[in-house]
Parts: structure tokens; C-alpha cells; sequence
């Protein structure tokens, strides 16, 4: 297969609410979506989840630009490979930049998968028809509000309900929530707004049975995460922290979690997401996908991931219509009872909506090989 152009483009959509964690507010989604075609006309595609800031990750919109432009593409353009995989190999001597990576990388997933005519699912060697989701529910600054919005999505029924929490904004959050759902399934997750001087506090949220408590430490940390789930009950879920099947391999090691959250674009792509994957189900340590605020490209990304076995809890792929007045695929994502439906056509089985792709690009880079 061989990769002959290479689209980008700069994307602005405006979410239907704001999306708020302990780092702060998002609406405006500034991102990009990669087109990879490839000799035979199939075309491929990515979406970067790096966010305008560097809140989350260090890498913005504007750094993987330049990365794309100056690195990644003109390591990949005019090659031909056979398997997806062997794009780490192109970009083994570019350090990190995993988002930037992922999106190229994600759609030659797409790309190999219609050129194969086969799901992306399926080509990743997912069997799942259907995947079990959650949802993630920003921070309100009145309880009740964040109440009323969970009280909405189980009745949409979503099969477990993760809230954001930051100091200030947790033991009493977390408690009103279980007197009003004594049973749900509940998680927090903390962006990484703790440090081993909160144990006591962190300690009070075991009485509360959450499924996890993800990211509690600081977002390079892998040390004191496992001097902290020594102290507390509550599985601890790293996000931030795990960049890679390495990373993984050494928190595990070390005791730092019991639970990992998967985001392609973290660990630099799909294949090292399923080595991820593949490693925690030898371990016992259960995996879900995380999300992104994602765009329907990079949603649908993540169902095809999430249809691999040790996918056994939730993840945060939502329907589009929690994100979005219109996505960018056709069709959109439903998520009916908790559950999505994976689509069964070729790649990742959605079909960009051109007229919302135009509408909503802001800037556009077309890359050709001679
Ligand atoms: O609904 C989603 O896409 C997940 C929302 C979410 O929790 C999140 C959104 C933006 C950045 C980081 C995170 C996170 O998982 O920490
Ligand atoms: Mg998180």
C-alpha cells in the first residue's frame, strides 16, 4: 500500500455545552483531521485530539502542525507498507509528539482497513457487535446542576457515570451524588489535581465504592501513585501518566494502578494502543477507552479499539449528540441504552459528511508525493 497524499485540515466546532475539569473550560474544539490516500484511491482518516493549550498534554494544535508538516508526513509520504504497524518504524526517530503521530498513524489504520475491505474493528482484531459506554460529566459550579445532568444521562441510559472532581470539589460532590444513586456505577477523575498531602481526603472517598479513581496525582507520576493505592482502597485509573506499552509495563510494576485508561492519541497511535491492550489482559489489569472531546473521526476510532476483548469496562465514547448540533460523519454516533452499535462498513465504517467537513475547516494543507 502505498501512501500517496496527505491532507490536513485545521477544524473549528463549537461544542453544544462547556466541558469543565480541575485544568478549566472547553468549547471551542480547534483540531485537525488528517486524509491519507492511498495508490488505489482509498482514503483514510485521523482526527489529533490536542487541544488548542497545553492543559492536558504538551502538545497543542499548532505543535502538531509543525510536527506533521516538517516531520511526520515527510517520513510516511511515498512509502509503501503493508501493515500499519510498521509506521512506529518510520517515525522511530522522531521523540514523543504522540498526538501528532497518532493522527497520521490512525488514519493509515483506516486506509489499510478499505484497502483490505474490512472493518477497522476487524482489522485490529476486535470481535465486539457492540460496545458498553459511559459518560464523562464536566465540573458545574452548582451541585444541583451536576445532579440534573446525571440524573439525564442514566435515564439515557449510559452504563456508568465518571465526574470530573478538583479540591473543593470533592468529598461533599461525591457524596450528594450517591445519596440521590446509592447503586450507580461512579468514578471520579481528578486531572491530576492532588498530591500524596491529600491522602487523608483522598482516603474519605473509599467510603463511596467508586468503580476508580482515575489520574489522582500529578500527570508525570507513576512514584507516588503507588505509594498512594497502598493507602486507599478506591483502584486507581492512570490517564495522564501512561504514554506507552512501557509505561504501562512499569506502573504496573510498580503498583501504581489496577486500571488503565486507553487514549490512542496519548500512547502515539493504534498499534501501540493495542499493545497496551495486549499487555494488561496478560496482567489482569482491566482497560477502557478514553476520550477526547473527539469529533465523529476520532470517536469512531475509538469504537473500533474498544471492540478489542479486554475492553471490559465503559468508556468515554459518548453519542455525538452529547458533543455536537451536527458531526462531521454520516451517520452519527447513537449510543442507545449504554450501548453503541459498531458499524459494519469497510475502515472506521462512517462516512465523513464533506458538507460539514468544508463548513467547519478553518485551514487546509494538501501534501503530494512526486
Ligand atoms: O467525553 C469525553 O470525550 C471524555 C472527557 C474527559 O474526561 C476528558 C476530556 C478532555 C480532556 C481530558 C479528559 C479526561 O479523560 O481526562
Ligand atoms: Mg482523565
Amino acid at each position: 500500500m502505498k501512501i500517496n497524499s496527505i491532507t490536513i485540515r485545521r477544524m473549528n466546532m463549537t461544542m453544544k455545552h462547556p466541558f469543565t475539569t480541575s485544568f478549566g473550560t472547553i468549547q471551542q474544539k480547534d483540531f485537525l483531521l488528517a486524509t491519507v490516500t492511498d495508490a488505489d484511491g482509498h482514503e483514510g482518516w485521523g482526527e489529533s485530539v490536542a487541544f488548542t493549550a497545553p492543559w492536558y498534554s504538551e502538545e497543542t494544535t499548532e505543535t502538531t502542525i509543525h510536527m506533521l508538516r516538517d516531520f511526520l508526513i515527510p517520513a510516511v509520504l511515498g512509502k509503501t507498507i503493508s501493515h500499519p504497524d510498521e509506521v512506529s518504524d518510520l517515525f522511530g526517530h522522531i521523540r514523543k509528539n504522540n498526538m501528532a503521530k497518532a493522527t497520521i498513524e490512525g488514519a493509515i489504520w483506516d486506509v489499510y482497513a478499505k484497502h483490505h475491505h474490512m472493518t477497522l474493528a476487524a482489522a485490529l482484531g476486535g470481535k465486539r457487535q457492540r460496545i458498553e459506554v459511559g459518560i464523562s460529566i464536566g465540573i458545574e459550579e452548582h451541585v444541583e446542576d451536576l445532579l440534573a445532568n446525571i440524573n439525564g444521562f442514566i435515564e439515557e441510559g449510559y452504563k456508568r457515570i465518571k465526574v470530573k472532581i478538583k479540591p473543593g470539589y470533592d468529598v461533599e460532590v461525591i457524596r450528594a451524588i450517591r445519596e440521590a444513586y446509592p447503586d450507580v456505577p461512579l468514578m471520579a477523575d481528578a486531572n491530576s489535581a492532588y498530591t500524596l498531602d491529600d491522602v487523608e481526603l483522598l482516603k474519605e472517598l473509599d467510603q463511596f465504592n467508586l468503580m476508580m479513581i482515575e489520574q489522582p496525582l500529578a500527570s508525570d507520576d507513576i512514584i507516588d501513585h503507588a505509594t498512594l493505592q497502598k493507602q486507599i482502597k478506591t483502584p486507581i485509573c492512570l490517564d495522564e501518566s501512561i504514554h506507552s506499552l512501557e509505561d504501562t509495563r512499569k506502573a504496573i510494576e510498580l503498583g501504581s494502578c489496577k486500571i488503565i485508561n486507553v487514549k490512542t492519541g496519548r500512547v502515539g497511535g493504534l498499534s501501540e494502543a493495542k499493545k497496551i491492550h495486549d499487555y494488561c489482559a496478560t496482567k489482569g489489569i482491566d482497560v477502557w477507552c478514553g476520550g477526547m472531546l473527539e469529533s465523529g473521526i476520532g470517536r469512531a476510532q475509538n469504537i473500533a479499539l474498544t471492540t478489542l476483548p479486554n475492553f471490559t469496562l465503559p468508556g468515554d465514547t459518548a453519542g455525538s449528540s452529547r458533543y455536537w448540533e451536527q458531526d462531521i460523519i454520516t451517520p452519527e454516533v447513537v449510543a442507545n441504552e449504554g450501548y453503541i452499535t459498531v458499524p459494519t462498513g469497510d475502515g472506521i465504517g462512517y462516512i465523513p459528511n464533506m458538507e460539514a467537513v468544508e463548513r467547519f475547516t478553518v485551514d487546509k494543507w494538501v501534501f503530494l508525493s512526486e
